[in-house]
């Protein structure tokens, strides 16, 4: 859990993210009203639920990158789940529980690269021990052994292969689920973990160099100095007091009183929802987890339906509204040059890699913008998305020789960006398939 104050989370989102303060505001104090929970003791500490946010935006104007970024901030488990997803044909009651499970699987990710972190100094010692011995054998001398670290710690022994035994994770069982039965994870068998343990895990040989063989090992040491199951308890309180979901497309879930027929699951999917969001127990296969203090952050466009239009108890779990605003010109200027990995930078500095320097002029961004604001309009808006496939456009010509022209510098300019881009841009029929 980060202890940044709002401000602080918001000029961290800022490096990110352009313009749309009030969503940053609002996440920012979502975010540390958690720090404050925890604070508390007792009672009150659960008492106190999250306020969840409605994000209401165009698409493509930053609504998961501001949820992703926080997340990422926090160190907090996320997933982005679409609400659409469970109204599509053959939803028959599609487990709505899974958006929990899947997000104690993101948990445990966090928490693993945590604690691999943690043990890494001790599985490197590890690793190296069982280098030593692949090359010297058992029952070789200290000495022998410390000469041969001495090499391998300066890299000489690097290219030489060696014979070593690791875990054979691969039982040739192939893993099963069983189809239509919701929830069917739970408490289900895992024939390879039950395998594995009866036999006293497997090992196989392989023959690798000696540089491989490291990061093989490295793996295989840190997982036994981590606990498992410590890891499990760790993930389900990380999810249940940090977890944050993104639920977009939550505006495609509203029941439109005038369609009354596909609308009935529609209003089913903000039902089986609520008692997620509202507080409940999932069951997961590794042990309960509770959702009261889950933070979600809802998003759509409201083009047709309005937030009026979600069920009464989901418009009340969900208080906090913030509104984002569609992009401008001057906006897709600055996520061009000022975002800190900006679409120009991660170009400029893929290049550079093929010895080719690439200089974008001002009227170059100022170029790109105007066709991205023009296709946008043309065709659809799909906000900053349009960045993307328009510097993909102009530059996929350089993107393409650029191995052969080390040592050389383009110029990127106005006339350039024109001239890769054509008239494209003016043609509504073309731009569809290619911009
Ligand atoms: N305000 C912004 N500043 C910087 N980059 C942005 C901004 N808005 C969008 N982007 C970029 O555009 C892409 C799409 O944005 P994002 O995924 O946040 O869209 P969204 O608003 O969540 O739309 P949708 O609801 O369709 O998912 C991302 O790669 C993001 O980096």
């Amino acid at each position: 859990m980060s202890d940044f104050s709002p401000r602080e989370i918001v000029s961290e989102l800022d490096r990110h993210i352009i313009g749309q303060q009030d969503a940053k505001r609002a996440v920012a104090i979502a975010l540390r009203n958690r720090w404050r929970r925890q604070q508390l003791e007792g009672e009150m500490r659960e008492e106190v639920l999250p306020k969840n946010i409605l994000m209401i935006g165009p698409t493509g104007v930053g609504k998961t990158e501001i949820s992703r970024r926080l997340a990422k901030l926090a160190n907090a488990p996320f997933i982005k789940v679409e609400a659409t997803k469970f109204t599509e044909v053959g939803y028959v009651g599609r487990d709505v529980d899974q958006i929990i499970r899947d997000l104690l699987e993101a948990g445990i990710s966090v928490v693993k690269d945590v604690k691999r972190k943690e043990v890494k100094a001790r599985a490197q010692l590890n690793a190296e021990e069982r280098v030593v011995e692949a090359l010297v054998g058992h029952g070789a001398s200290q000495s022998t052994k410390e000469s041969f670290r001495a090499k391998l710690r300066s890299g000489e022994l690097d290219k030489k292969e060696i014979d070593i035994e690791v875990a054979d994770n691969s039982s040739g069982m192939p893993s099963f689920e069983i189809p239509g039965m919701p929830g069917s994870q739970v408490g289900m068998i895992n024939l390879n973990d039950m395998l594995g343990k009866a036999m006293g895990g497997r090992t196989k040989s392989r023959r690798v160099t000696v540089e491989d063989s490291f990061e093989l090992l490295m793996n295989e040491e840190s997982d036994k100095l981590i606990d498992t199951d410590q890891i499990v308890q760790e993930a389900i309180k990380l999810v249940e007091n940090d977890g944050i979901v993104f639920l977009d497309e939550i505006d495609k879930i509203c029941a439109r009183t005038e369609r009354a027929g596909a609308d009935v699951s529609r209003e089913g999917v903000q039902r089986d929802l609520l008692p997620l969001i509202e507080g409940t127990t999932v069951g997961t296969k590794y042990g309960p987890v509770k959702t009261d203090h889950i933070l979600f952050i809802a998003s759509g466009a409201f083009h047709v339906a309005k937030p009026s239009d979600l069920l009464p108890e989901l418009q009340g779990r969900l208080p906090i509204r913030v509104e984002l605003r569609a992009l401008d010109r001057e906006d897709f200027r600055r996520i061009l040059t000022e975002t800190k990995a900006s679409l120009v930078k991660q170009y400029v500095a893929l290049m550079a890699t093929e010895g080719l320097e690439i200089q974008f002029t001002d009227d170059a961004i100022d170029a790109i913008a105007d066709i991205a604001v023009e296709v946008n309009t043309n065709v659809e808006n799909i906000g900053a998305r349009r960045l993307s496939t328009v510097m993909e456009r102009i530059l996929d010509e350089v993107s393409f020789t650029a191995s052969d022209q080390s040592n050389q510098t383009l110029v990127v300019d106005a006339a350039y960006v024109r001239e890769h881009i054509g008239d494209l841009a003016k043609n509504a029929d073309l731009s569809k398939f290619i911009l």
